[in-house]
């Protein structure tokens, strides 16, 4: 696999090195002014990516751009990927069909058909060390999966996940997820404060350079704050297709990802109408790397963390996976500050792909609730702030909609005419490869989910052909790796087209 391992080492001295007296002590604006000197066609957000993959080192960064081989187009602003020295430039593959999942193997390739951006051997590796220790350990101590109701019946999670704040906030025991109070925050972890620096200068820099889109923050303005950590223990611990909640994030949300320890796939895959007939990708996660996904991945596409039979061990961590999520909340999606439904409980803001956002009931997949039905229409300005937000810059339009705090959304339109191919949010995750049925043994725990999903679909197959336009699409005949998962992604999609 393509990884920065085989990045150029550093070549003799150029005349486009720095002096050799220049090293680690220098602030990084100053070694991005020595950078930026030496190659002044080179755009900026660039030069700092660079200086990141080489752990901070000049010599190393200006190595890079220096060497014969590199195209010539990467040094324009039109730069829009550190993958021509990543990789050779080979031909970006055509996307997979319906019922195939295309592995990609570069960061090229990844980057070039999803919008998401791969960055391998991210940290310094002492770094790395540490941060994947420190959250091993934590890992140990983390809440037993969250239980949740899938089609009537109690699931839990297959993988654990714990929350981390950066800084200790007034509402830190307010944050919920599905609709439950979240079992308990921690702070970051002193490596995880360390790290952040780095994912946020990545972040920032790449939002520099990418094109911006409607409700994303502006470059600088990607600040971490929050982070779920996920531990997988073992190839059978996954996380089903799902887009994250947006409750906390808004639209147009970014989202780093640190892989750490034993090697996991990643999937992929569009929703919404243009992903008619259209496959997955997949790629690997190698310890070390920082995964990002931009805006409108939350919107237009799923993601997971597939099962897999074996894994290869990691010298360290065995076959446990540990994933931060780091996240970007808004001031202005506090939990305090967020709708609440007709029940009283915070409402949950997802994507309806193609559409809009909604804030939602979703108390019916917490055991023994019941949704009260809560459904409308979120609204945001062009910066994804919403009306309550002291920010809010009113486009003129829509004004009845404008100006309410918690009451105020967009005009209300009933759920069900809206929302058939939409409302995917973090609980989805639970209801494939990453549930296991509550009763259930540990050994088949994946058929079993299947099995459950099956007999609920059968209970519910008239009324949904009655609500659900396309709830009798074809079985999706060798989806990714069989028929089980064919029938969970059907079942997925129907059931995307209820909430
Ligand atoms: O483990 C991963 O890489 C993905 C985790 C994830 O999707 C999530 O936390 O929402
Ligand atoms: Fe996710």
């Amino acid at each position: 696999m393509d990884s920065a391992e085989s990045l150029p080492r550093q070549r003799s001295r150029t005349s486009a090195s720095p002096p050799p007296f220049f090293e680690e002590e220098e602030t990084t604006d100053l070694k991005l002014a020595l950078l930026s000197s030496l190659h002044p066609a080179a755009d900026a957000s660039m030069l700092l990516e660079l200086l990141l993959i080489s752990h901070g080192s000049v010599a190393a960064a200006s190595a890079l751009l220096s060497q014969p081989s590199t195209p010539r187009h990467v040094v324009t602003s039109q730069q829009s990927s550190l993958a021509p020295f990543l990789t050779t430039a080979a031909p970006v593959p055509r996307p997979p069909k319906k019922g195939h999942t295309l592995h990609l193997y570069t960061p090229h390739h990844f980057a070039a058909l999803t919008p998401t951006t791969l960055h391998p051997s991210f940290l310094p590796a002492p770094l790395a060390a540490t941060l994947l220790t420190e959250l091993l350990q934590e890992s140990t101590t983390f809440p037993p999966p969250p239980e949740f109701v899938l089609f009537g019946r109690v699931v839990v999670s297959s993988h654990t996940a714990c929350l981390f704040l950066r800084d200790p906030t007034p509402s830190s025991h307010q944050y919920t997820y599905q609709g439950a109070s979240a079992p308990e925050s921690r702070l970051f972890t002193p490596s995880m404060q360390s790290a952040t620096a780095l994912v946020e200068a990545a972040v920032n820099a790449e939002l520099l350079r990418r094109d911006r889109r409607r409700g994303q923050l502006s470059p600088g303005a990607w600040h971490v704050n929050a982070a779920l950590v996920n531990c997988y223990r073992g190839g059978d611990q996954s996380v089903g297709w799902h887009a994250d909640q947006l409750t906390y994030l808004g639209p147009a949300a970014v989202i780093a990802s640190v892989s750490l320890g034993c090697v996991r796939e990643f999937r992929v895959r569009r929703v919404g109408p243009e992903a008619e007939g259209e496959g997955a990708y997949g790629l690997w996660l190698p310890h070390n790397s920082l995964l990002v996904m931009h805006a409108g991945m939350q919107e237009g596409w799923k993601h997971s963390i597939h099962p897999s039979k074996s894994v290869d061990l990691h010298p360290v961590a065995g076959n446990t996976r540990i994933n931060i999520t780091y996240r970007c909340y808004r001031e202005s999606l506090r939990p305090e500050l967020t709708p609440r439904c007709n029940c009283g409980e915070p409402a949950v803001l997802r994507a309806a792909p193609g559409k809009g956002y909604t804030w939602t009931c979703t108390q019916d997949y917490r055991p023994g609730c019941e949704s009260c039905g809560y459904f409308v229409w979120a609204k945001f300005d062009e910066f994804g702030e919403p009306p309550w937000s002291e920010n809010f810059v009113s486009s003129g339009q829509d004004e009845e909609g404008g100006g309410g705090g918690r009451e105020m959304m967009s005009p209300g339109v009933e759920g069900d005419e809206v929302n058939e191919d939409g409302g995917d949010e973090d609980e989805d995750k639970n209801e494939q490869d990453g549930g296991k049925e509550d009763e259930g043994e540990d050994e088949e725990e994946d058929e079993d989910v299947v099995m459950v999903m099956v007999e609920v679909e059968e209970q519910h197959r008239d009324w949904s052909d009655e609500t659900v336009e396309g709830s009798e699409r074809d079985l999706d005949e060798d989806w990714s790796d069989g028929e089980d998962a064919s029938i969970a992604r059907e079942l997925q999609e129907w059931r995307d087209g209820l909430v």
